[in-house]
């Protein structure tokens, strides 16, 4: 468990001097907005695939919903340089369900595979689109064939996002009382179907639905922290601020540790953390005056 006065240390640096701090334990870029962000993962993601293409190889990639803001900038980086997703294959990393582990209606916002149709193939040039066989959608009653699929040759790219207890897809901290999973589990778990945390289905129903936590899908279905850091690069990005901040800390700053399941990026040997400048904000680095018994008093 994360110690608090380890926590008030990290979360007291100021934004400012958090690129090439002396303490990260993995690599951090900094970014001024969305925009910037999206252009970059846009940018990242499109020029490995473009050099798997010159190589004459084919390209494997497990990619997020969300962060949203990369998919215009990718399809349109894509469709004027014309580069070809022909030999690429997708593997979602997750996907929500109900509290009966069901697929959600096509049209709630919480269906990811209808979101990634919409904005992330949807404006791609047909004859430059990745094929259908080649988009790997988690559900319920696929997980043994996508993690044979998965099994089968190495995942070149990882693009994420975080949650706001350093969940990478949807591998939470596991807060269960009677059922605790150490480091090495966490970082062997693979594709299954779990209840989300409260903690979870509290921050998105506060970022999507002004907290009606009611509409926020409690299941899901997800890859594991195995096959997300098994590729050879990994990278994750976020721009949506307040929720994300303290994670990015932990992440940044801490050992190892399964209460924020990001830390274990730092046993991967290329993996980097970008973050807009609001999510690399931290209220407490902006209040060196506030006092917390039994930790800076
Ligand atoms: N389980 C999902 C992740 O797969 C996704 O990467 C993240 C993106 O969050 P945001 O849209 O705030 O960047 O949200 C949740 O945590």
């Amino acid at each position: 468990m994360v110690d608090r006065k380890l926590l008030y240390r990290w979360c007291s640096i100021r934004v400012e001097d958090l690129e090439n701090h002396p303490d990260l334990k993995l690599p951090f870029r900094l970014v001024k907005n969305s925009e910037e962000m999206g252009e970059l993962m846009a940018k990242e993601l499109a020029e490995d695939i473009k050099k798997a293409n010159i190589e004459g190889r084919s390209y494997r990639a497990i990619i997020p919903c969300g962060p949203k803001c990369w998919y215009e900038p990718f399809a349109k980086y894509i469709n004027e340089n014309r580069i070809s997703l022909q030999n690429v294959e997708i593997f979602h990393m997750d996907e929500c369900l109900d509290w009966q582990g069901n697929l959600l209606a096509e049209n709630d916002p919480y269906n990811f595979c209808s979101f990634m149709k919409k904005y992330f193939y949807g404006p791609i040039l047909p004859e430059l689109n990745v094929k259908e066989e080649n988009r790997n959608f988690l559900r319920p009653n696929n997980i043994e064939s996508i993690r044979e699929k998965i099994e089968l040759k190495p995942i070149d790219f990882t693009l994420g996002g975080w949650g706001q207890d350093g969940h990478i897809a949807y591998n939470q901290s596991k807060r269960h009382p009677f059922c605790h999973v150490s480091i090495e589990e966490l970082k062997n778990s693979s594709i299954r179907i779990q209840e989300n945390n409260l903690d979870t289905i509290i921050t998105l129903g506060q970022r999507s639905y002004g907290a009606a936590y009611q509409f926020v899908p409690p299941m899901s279905v997800t890859l594991g922290i195995k096959e997300c850091l098994s590729a050879k690069k990994v990278r994750l990005f976020s721009d949506t601020g307040t929720w994300k901040q303290t994670a990015l800390r932990v992440a940044l700053f801490s050992d190892v540790d399964a209460e924020y399941p990001m830390t274990l990026l730092q046993n991967h040997p290329d993996a980097v953390i970008t973050a807009t400048y609001e999510t690399a904000c931290h209220p407490i680095s902006e209040h060196p005056e506030w006092e917390f018994k039994g930790i800076n008093i």
